[in-house]
């Protein structure tokens, strides 16, 4: 399942962030990927040991543990800490996987969603379009400034350069609490129709038994 989630972060936070990233010092990007992803990786990354780049890295996940839509799809049980990307003019990420186990302060991690935040507003910038490989051809994605797209860790992907401008993200990789994609699917589906069985009639007999099968479909196949 592909997901795009408009306005995760508030226009506040977002021209925050711009303001802090435009005087960030920013490294190069192969520096974080593995081997492969090394020589097809021309982009920059803003130093997270820096203070202030760190606040916002909190208040980014802050608004991500606090949106009900990414909550749902990813069942986030560990994530790896937030990065800042740039790509200006010339700059691209060619066709590569994401590395499955990746490490954390915490230890090693599985990576089983992807996402990227995007920070500048599509027009301001040509080019930079994220591309996934999925079994229904490629797929274009640039979405609007706060929009965030969830996509599985498992494609093959790329960021196609960037010709004018420049493009700013977060981005990110979450292991679930559920590991198969499907039964992900199943439990966001059911989540999705409880809440929108609430919001049209209340806590009906319906919603309950919706939630009964949720929380139970929960135990059988969560890993916590
Ligand atoms: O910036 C993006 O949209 C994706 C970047 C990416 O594929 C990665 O960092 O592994
Ligand atoms: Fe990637």
């Amino acid at each position: 399942m592909i997901l795009c989630i408009d306005q995760v972060i508030s226009p506040e936070l977002l021209s925050r962030v711009r303001t802090t990233l435009a005087d960030a010092a920013f490294r190069d990007g192969r520096e974080t990927a593995g081997w492969h992803a090394r020589t097809v990786k021309h982009n920059q990354q803003a130093d997270g040991r820096h203070p202030a780049i760190a606040e916002l890295h909190k208040e980014i996940a802050k608004g991500l543990q606090a949106n009900p839509l990414f909550q749902m799809a990813a069942r986030p049980r560990r994530m790896k800490p937030l990065m800042f990307s740039r790509y200006r003019e010339g700059m691209s990420y060619g066709n590569h996987v994401d590395d499955a186990i990746m490490a954390t302060p915490q230890g090693a991690m599985r990576t089983d969603l992807s996402f990227t935040l995007f920070l500048n507003d599509p027009e301001s910038y040509d080019g930079g379009e994220l591309l996934i490989d999925s079994t229904a051809g490629e797929q274009t994605y640039k979405l609007p400034a706060g929009a965030l797209i969830l996509y599985p860790s498992s494609t093959l992907h790329r960021v196609v350069p960037v010709t004018r401008g420049e493009r700013l993200a977060v981005v990110g990789w979450v292991q679930s609490q559920v590991r198969d994609p499907l039964q992900r699917e199943i439990l966001f589906d059911l989540d999705n129709t409880r809440r929108q069985e609430f919001e049209a009639n209340g806590k009906t007999r319906t919603f309950d038994m919706l939630s009964k099968s949720l929380a139970n479909l929960l135990r059988m196949w969560a890993e916590i």
